[in-house]
């Protein structure tokens, strides 16, 4: 795109849902234009964004006994339709391939909308003894949904570009529940690296994964109050074990039924980081992803250039070498077009250096979420920034964090939630029985978003359907 397309401004951040698409095109994240519905395409810069992100997700993975393995994307049908409730969760969603060239298949294949019906029967010929335990796989592949609701990119694809699903196997059902509270961990360490703070909850048991005995998730709270789901975490009982056979040999010698786990993030881990941290004047990302952290801008006068230019390289060089992401721009844009273009793109600090600045040997260093400038001096220029990053990263996730304990509100009365949900999240109490949940969603007209995983059960209430007592509360939201 030429410069000055890019001029035109950004929607206020008020307006999310222009703000969110507009921001997508014009820092160079997804081309929204790919002629497939649901489907759509990474710039250089978003990859770059995407890369970073998913290198957290490996490390904290790979530090905690997962392994990364890589299995096929074709899933023949009958292995697909072998787990009832699977299928029936599934099958609106799976898209089929029939065809070989000009051939029809003698049996047709499923794009994976999800990999449990390709790796279980792998698993069933991996998994011999209780040795073997406990099997902790991910793979981080592209994923298929004909979702019929509303696609929007990174946040509902038909394509799930960047989908990271893990598959765990255990000796007991127990074993299997403390590898969920494992993964609910993991993931609210991977989301405190992104600076996005999370809910987390169990889902009405009407809402868990198709074929799991339970489901929790992390939502976080979007600038439009609705909540985005932004990964999920399942106990999956014995129920895959039993319809894809796989046994061990137990230390009696008895061959038992495995338990499993699985649990999934997308891009909509970049969806959330982007839409809570960005502002008026675009992306504003947490160093540890940007894909420029430091841009230098020389400030050029006749006089002095080439020492200035000498400085901003001999600054960039050293950086580099300490590993940071840094651009010099010395464009013959205008500063102020420099810095429009910067900030767009979420460049997490700004440093300016011109002939005034070389000679009390500091640059100015301006921070992209504050605006705040600071003269640091370019001696131990390589610590300074680093610690500008620290200070940024922090500060960027306790002003998410404050943001959305605003954004949970407790409520007595089921027509103050219905008021409350438009601002973010209400808390009521239930009893937790179905018929009451389903009739509170009826009045509300919103979802359960799930009952809180921390939750104080330091009171008795009464639920607001039956009048059951009770002591405990349930998130409700509106959601995407
Ligand atoms: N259409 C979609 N576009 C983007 N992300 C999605 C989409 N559908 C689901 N996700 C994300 O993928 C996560 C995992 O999907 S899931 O259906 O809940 N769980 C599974 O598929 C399990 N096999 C665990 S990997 C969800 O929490 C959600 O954050
Ligand atoms: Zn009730």
């Amino acid at each position: 795109m030429a410069e000055s397309e890019k001029e035109a401004a950004l929607s206020p951040k008020e307006e999310f849902s222009e703000w969110y698409n507009e921001l997508l095109w014009m820092a160079e994240i997804m081309d929204v234009r790919y002629p497939v519905k649901g489907l759509y395409v990474w710039y250089p810069f978003g990859f770059a964004i995407r890369r970073n992100t998913y290198n957290i997700i490996r490390e904290i993975l790979d530090n905690s006994g997962h392994q990364e393995a890589l299995f096929p994307l074709l899933i023949p049908e009958n292995e697909f339709m072998k787990e009832a409730e699977h299928i029936k969760g599934f099958e609106d969603e799976v898209y089929w391939v029939t065809h070989g060239g000009r051939d029809p298949l003698d049996i047709p294949l499923a794009l994976r909308p999800t990999s449990e019906t390709a790796i279980y029967p792998m698993y069933k010929m991996w998994v011999r003894s209780h040795a073997d335990f406990p099997v902790k796989i991910y793979q981080i592949v592209n994923t298929f949904r004909y979702e019929t609701k509303h696609t929007r990119p990174l946040i509902r694809l038909r394509e799930i570009t960047s989908f990271k699903e893990a598959h765990t196997v255990h000796a007991t059902w127990e074993d299997a529940e403390a590898q969920v509270k494992e993964a609910i961990r993991l993931y609210t360490e991977i989301y405190r690296r992104l600076a996005v703070p999370v809910l987390r909850s169990r889902r009405p048991d009407w809402d868990k994964f198709p074929g799991a005995d339970y489901t929790d998730a992390l939502d976080a709270i979007m600038p439009d109050g609705k909540t985005l789901q932004i990964g999920t975490v399942h106990h999956l009982g014995d129920n895959f074990a039993k319809t894809f056979d796989i046994k061990y040999e137990a230390p009696d010698g008895e061959q038992r039924y495995a338990y499993q786990t699985c649990y999934g993030i997308s891009e909509r881990s970049i969806a959330a980081t982007i839409s809570i941290h960005g502002d008026d004047k675009g992306l504003v990302l947490p160093p540890e992803i940007a894909p420029v952290q430091v841009v230098i801008i020389p400030i050029i006068f006749k006089k002095g250039a080439e020492e200035v230019l000498a400085a901003c390289k001999d600054v960039k060089e050293r950086l580099t070498k300490a590993g940071i992401r840094v651009e010099i721009d010395a464009s013959d844009l205008r500063p102020g077009a420099k810095y429009y273009k910067w900030e767009m793109k979420g460049v997490p600090l700004r440093l300016e250096i011109g002939p005034r600045d070389l000679q009390n040997n500091v640059a100015v260093a301006v921070r992209r979420d504050t605006g705040e400038k600071e003269q640091i001096p370019l001696s131990d220029i390589e610590t300074r920034v680093s610690s500008k990053f620290e200070a940024i990263h922090e500060s960027l996730y306790q002003k998410a964090k404050t943001e959305l304990e605003n954004r949970v509100f407790d409520c007595d009365e089921l027509e103050e939630v219905k008021e409350k949900i438009q601002m973010g999240v209400a808390t009521i109490p239930w009893c937790g029985k179905r018929e009451c949940g389903l009739a509170m969603e009826d009045v509300i007209g919103a979802g359960i978003l799930g009952i809180p995983l921390e939750q104080k059960r330091d009171r008795k209430e009464k639920c607001p359907i039956c009048g059951e007592e009770t002591e405990t509360r349930v998130y409700v939201a509106r959601t995407y």
